[in-house]
Parts: structure tokens; C-alpha cells; sequence
């Protein structure tokens, strides 16, 4: 069953209950000074976001490069004000709250994990400072009991204490993304955001750092937003998947529905170069390249790459579309999974794809599934299982279940 609806602000409820957070109708827009640039002036990094992210639940956002997954990631953090549109958390709106409330707040609950670990840390700083950092920005706690968490964080995320002395330079990429996860975590927050946390680390510890962020996820029932070009990975660390596509939210729904079950084109052909019993069709290969993000396409701003594409799609931006039963009406009834897209000629699930071409590589990252292939090597590394990652799976076509292993990067 299939039902259309209108997308009230922030309708998009991941369950029956008040999520955690609640991004609500935003828009980012930067505004270019530089005349010399193309355009007219703005860019258009996200357009009408909403999304909610439930207590414990893990959202992967993926999509191309430049599609607004930071930008997206920035305004769940509080990193980013919205130009337009409201970010609630746990019912309070976020950028109604003072600057000093917001921090004391909002700041604590809420940690960030960077993509280079080595430009997040102060180069200066011991490993240890750097934890306790955010418990003395927050005043919490004896000097005493934060030296104690700071021991606590660092055994928690794999870290000798031997290193406690040392300084980020003195450390392997790996350790360093250990002390950024263990100086997020330093105020016990609900929800962790992070944004592509493998890529700058060496092939040999990206599935470790994986590893460490699904132990501590399950461990401490952390909501987690996890950012990656790496569709396998996100599969594997996420319970619901968003696709992204020139600022907007293609698409979103259960991890285990979606690569089977894409109704959006964009996210079909996303998904169409993962492996996959069910859906034994080829590869589709995207023509053209993203348009720029200072003028989007009108109506669905996918249809100049998209082989369904008619005037229907350039003149209106399709509505919301609830899929079967996510789309009860009744928000007090039992959580159900959510399914939704916008497109106004969705692919059938169970239908192979009409569109074209197989590709030239097997890679289900999207930098290469799309417009780039010299990552191929990395992100196939970087794939985990749905069950487990470790090192022995860096190299293997098809990773295998197995348990949590923890080493040291
Ligand atoms: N401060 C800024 N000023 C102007 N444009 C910006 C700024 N930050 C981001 N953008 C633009 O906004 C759009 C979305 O950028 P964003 O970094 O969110 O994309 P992304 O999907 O995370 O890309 P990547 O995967 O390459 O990191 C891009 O067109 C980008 O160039």
C-alpha cells in the first residue's frame, strides 16, 4: 500500500513517541560575497530537512560529494543554524534557547566526532587534558573524579594509559580517533554525530574505529548519527538510512528495507551496485554530474540525471510519499518502520530498474558509484558486515559475521 501525503514540518517521526531530536522544514543557505562566482550569490546546502532521530537509534546519512550530509550533520549538533526551520531537542527548540542555555544544555547531550582526527585535537594539549576538556568547559566534577573519567573514557575506547601524557603528534591516526570519540563521550551524551569518522585513517583501523563506534553505541545506548560516502558501512552501522541528493533528503527508511526496497531512483541506483540476492539486477550508472547547489534544479531537483525524469518533474517538487504501514496517521499507535521518499515516478520494489548501463567498478561508495572511482580500493575496505567488522574483513569481498573484536589502531 502506497499513501501520498502533505509533509506537515517535521512530520517525518522515526516512531509513535517524541524523538530525541527533530530537525523541522530547514533550510541552509550561504550567501557568496564574491561576484566572480557563478550563480546568483547563494548556496543552497540543505533545503527543507526533516528528520527525527530516536533515543539509541543509529541514522546513516548518504549521498554524493557536495549532496549536504555535513551540512545536515552540522545542524543536528547545533553546529550550524538553520537560515530557515527548527531543530528541536528532547521538545526544546534549539535556537530559541540563549547562547549560554544552548551550551549548558543542549552542548552536553550532544557529542561530535570529525573526520581528521588530527586537525579536531590540540596539537598543544596532553591526550588527557584534551578528554577532560568538555568537563572543565562544563564544570563537572573534582579535578579528582575527572582524572578518574578521563582514566574510565580511555579504557572505554581502547586507549593505554600510557599515552595519557603524550600529545595527539604521538600518536597513530587511530589513537587520535579514539581521543576524539573518548572526549565526545566525556559528558555521558544521548546522541553522538559522526561525520565520515573513518575516512582520513589508514585502511588497517578504519574497521576498528567502526568496530569501537558499534561496541559504544550498543554498550551505552547512544544515539548515533553515522555520515559516510561508504554505503555498506552505513548499512552495516545503521538501523534507518537517509539519501541525500543537492540539499535535499531523497529518501529514508529501515537500513535492512531500503537496499532491496528503494523507491527513490536516486537512492535505487545508490544502492544497485551493493550485493544483493534479491535484487539481481545491474549496476545503474548515473549520467551527467551533480548540478551546482547555487541553482538547483526546479520541481524534483533530481530529474536532469534521472531516467524517468518527465515535465511533470521539473514543474512541481514531489510530495511526501509514506509507504505502507509508516503511513498510519495515528501517532500515538506502536512505533512502525518509516518509509518515505519524494518522487513523482518512484521505482516499483520488487521491479528490476529500467535504467541503463552496468558500471565500470563494483564499488558502493557513492564518490565512486557516481562521479569518481579512485576510491574504489579504500571503501571496499572500509565495508563491513551487518553483524560485525574486523580487521581480517579489510581485505574479503563479502564480509562475515563474527564478534566484535577490539584492538588496539
Ligand atoms: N561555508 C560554506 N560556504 C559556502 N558553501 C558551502 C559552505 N559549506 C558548505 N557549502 C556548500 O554546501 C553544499 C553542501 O556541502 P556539504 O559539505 O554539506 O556536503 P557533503 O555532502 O558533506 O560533501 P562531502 O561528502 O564532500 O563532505 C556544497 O555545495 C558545499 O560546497
Amino acid at each position: 500500500m502506497t499513501d501520498v501525503v502533505a509533509a506537515p514540518p517535521g512530520a517525518a517521526a522515526a516512531t509513535g513517541s517524541e524523538p530525541l531530536l527533530r530537525v523541522q522544514g530547514v533550510h541552509v543557505v550561504h550567501r557568496i560575497r564574491s561576484r566572480k562566482l557563478i550563480g546568483h550569490g547563494n548556496v543552497y546546502a540543505l533545503t527543507d530537512a526533516n528528520l527525527s532521530i530516536a533515543a539509541g537509534e543509529t541514522v546513516g546519512i548518504v549521498g554524493e560529494s557536495g549532496c549536504g550530509k555535513s551540512t545536515l550533520a552540522k545542524v543536528i549538533v547545533g553546529l550550524q543554524r538553520p537560515t530557515e526551520g527548527a531543530v528541536n531537542f528532547r521538545g526544546t527548540s534549539l535556537w530559541e534557547m540563549s547562547q549560554k542555555q544552548r551550551a549548558r544544555q543542549f552542548g552536553r547531550e550532544v557529542g561530535m566526532i570529525f573526520q581528521d582526527p588530527s586537525t579536531a585535537l590540540n596539537r598543544r594539549l596532553s591526550i588527557a587534558k584534551i578528554i577532560a576538556d568538555p568537563m572543565d568547559v562544563h564544570g563537572v566534577g573534582s579535578s579528582r573524579q575527572r582524572r578518574e573519567r578521563v582514566q574510565e573514557l580511555m579504557a572505554l575506547v581502547g586507549l593505554p594509559t600510557s599515552v595519557a601524557d603524550a600529545v595527539p603528534g604521538q600518536l597513530s591516526g587511530g589513537q587520535r580517533q579514539r581521543v576524539a570519540i573518548a572526549r565526545a563521550l566525556a559528558l555521558d551524551p544521548a546522541l553522538l554525530v559522526a561525520d565520515e569518522p573513518t575516512s582520513a585513517l589508514d585502511v588497517s583501523v578504519r574497521a576498528q574505529i567502526l568496530n569501537l563506534l558499534m561496541d559504544l553505541k550498543d554498550r551505552l545506548g547512544l544515539a548515533m548519527v553515522f555520515v559516510s560516502h561508504d554505503i555498506q558501512t552505513v548499512q552495516a552501522m545503521s538501523d534507518r538510512i537517509v539519501t541525500m541528493y543537492l540539499g535535499r533528503i531523497a529518501e529514508q527508511a529501515p537500513a535492512n528495507d531500503i537496499p532491496d526496497r528503494a523507491y527513490h531512483p536516486y537512492s535505487r541506483a545508490l544502492f544497485s551496485a551493493t550485493p544483493s540476492l534479491l535484487r539481481p539486477t545491474e549496476p545503474i550508472v548515473l549520467s551527467g554530474a551533480v548540478p551546482s547547489a547555487t541553482n538547483p534544479p526546479s520541481g524534483c531537483n533530481f530529474r536532469t540525471r534521472c531516467w524517468k525524469a518527465t515535465d511533470e518533474c521539473a514543474n512541481a517538487l514531489p510530495p511526501l510519499t509514506r509507504v505502507g504501514a509508516a503511513a498510519q496517521a495515528d501517532e500515538t499507535a506502536e512505533p512502525l518502520p518509516l518509509h518515505e521518499y519524494r518522487c513523482w515516478h518512484p521505482e516499483l520494489p520488487d521491479a528490476p530498474s529500467d535504467a541503463a548501463e552496468p558500471l565500470k567498478t563494483d564499488s558502493t561508495d557513492t564518490h565512486s558509484a557516481n562521479t569518481h572511482s579512485a576510491d574504489t580500493h579504500a571503501s571496499d575496505a572500509q565495508s563491513p558486515s551487518a553483524e560485525s567488522l574486523n580487521a581480517e574483513s579489510l581485505n574479503a569481498e563479502s564480509p562475515k559475521a563474527g564478534s566484535l573484536k577490539k584492538e588496539q589502531a
